[in-house]
C-alpha cells in the first residue's frame, strides 16, 4: 500500500468503524436511560442469558432478543449515515409515474424514511417491541422500511462487526450500570453533520449495579 492509500484507509475506517457505532450506542444508552422499564427488561434479559459474573460473549448474544431490537430501533430512530446515493449507470427506470433518463443521481434520505408512519406506527416513539417477534405491537414490517446499513453489493461492509460491537459492548455496560438521565432533564436533538449526531452533549448518570445491591442489603 502507498502512504497516501494507508492514510485514506485510516481516515475511512475512524469514520466508519468508530464514530458509527459510537454514536449509535450514545443514543440507545440516551434512550434506555429515559425509559427505565425497557432498561429494566434488557438488564433482565441480559443476567439471565449470563448470569453471575460472566462477560457476555457473542454466543450469549443469540438469546438476546431485546438487545438486538434496542439497536434497530436506535438505528431507525438515528441513522448514523442518515442519506445514500445510487447513480442509475445504464439504464433508464420508471418509478411510479416518473421516468429516470439513465446517469440519474438518486438521493435516499434513510431519516425521511426511517420516520414513515405507515410502516411505523408512532414514529417519534422509541418502541424496541416492534422488531420483536410475537410482540404485541409488531406489524409486517416492509423489508426496506429501515435500512441503516445501506443494501447491495455497496452495503455496510462491517455491519456483523459494528452489530457485534454494539450488543457486546451494550450488554456489558447494562449488566454493571444502571443508567439514569440527565437530572437537568435536557432534550437531546440528532444533527446531520455528515453522519448523524447528537446536537448537543448526551450527559448521564451510571450507577454501579453490585454498589447498589450492597447499599440497599445494608439500608435493609
Ligand atoms: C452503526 C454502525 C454502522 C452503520 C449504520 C453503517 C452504515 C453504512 C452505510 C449506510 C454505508 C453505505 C452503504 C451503501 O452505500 O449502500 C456504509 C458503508 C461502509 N461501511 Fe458502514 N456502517 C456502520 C459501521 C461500520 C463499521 C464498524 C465499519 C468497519 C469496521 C464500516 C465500514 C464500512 C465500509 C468499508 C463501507 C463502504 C462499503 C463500500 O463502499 O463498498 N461500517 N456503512
Amino acid at each position: 500500500m502507498t502512504i497516501t492509500e494507508i492514510l485514506g484507509s485510516i481516515t475511512e475506517l475512524l469514520l466508519a468503524g468508530v464514530d458509527t457505532t459510537s454514536n449509535t450506542i450514545s443514543w440507545s444508552l440516551y434512550h434506555l436511560a429515559k425509559e427505565p422499564q425497557i432498561q429494566e427488561q434488557l438488564y433482565q434479559e441480559v443476567i439471565r442469558a449470563c448470569p453471575g459474573d460472566k462477560v457476555p460473549t457473542s454466543d450469549d448474544i443469540t438469546k438476546m432478543p431485546l438487545l438486538k431490537a434496542i439497536i434497530r430501533e436506535t438505528l431507525r430512530l438515528y441513522p448514523v449515515v442518515p442519506g445514500n446515493a445510487r447513480i442509475t449507470a445504464e439504464n433508464e427506470i420508471v418509478v411510479g409515474d416518473y421516468l429516470f433518463p439513465k446517469k440519474t443521481l438518486f438521493h435516499l434520505c434513510h431519516y425521511a424514511v426511517s420516520y414513515e408512519e405507515s410502516i411505523f406506527p408512532d414514529p417519534q416513539t422509541f418502541l424496541p417491541q416492534r422488531w420483536l417477534r410475537g410482540g404485541d405491537d409488531k406489524i409486517k414490517q416492509h423489508p426496506f422500511g429501515s435500512i441503516p446499513f445501506g443494501f447491495g453489493i455497496r452495503a455496510c461492509l462491517g455491519r456483523r462487526v459494528a452489530e457485534l460491537e454494539m450488543y457486546l459492548l451494550l450488554s456489558r455496560v447494562i449488566k454493571h450500570y444502571k443508567i439514569r438521565p440527565d437530572p437537568a432533564g435536557k432534550t437531546v436533538k440528532p444533527i446531520a453533520r455528515t453522519l448523524l449526531c447528537p446536537a448537543t452533549p448526551i450527559n448521564l448518570q451510571f450507577l454501579d449495579r453490585r454498589a447498589l445491591q450492597e447499599e440497599e442489603r445494608a439500608t435493609a
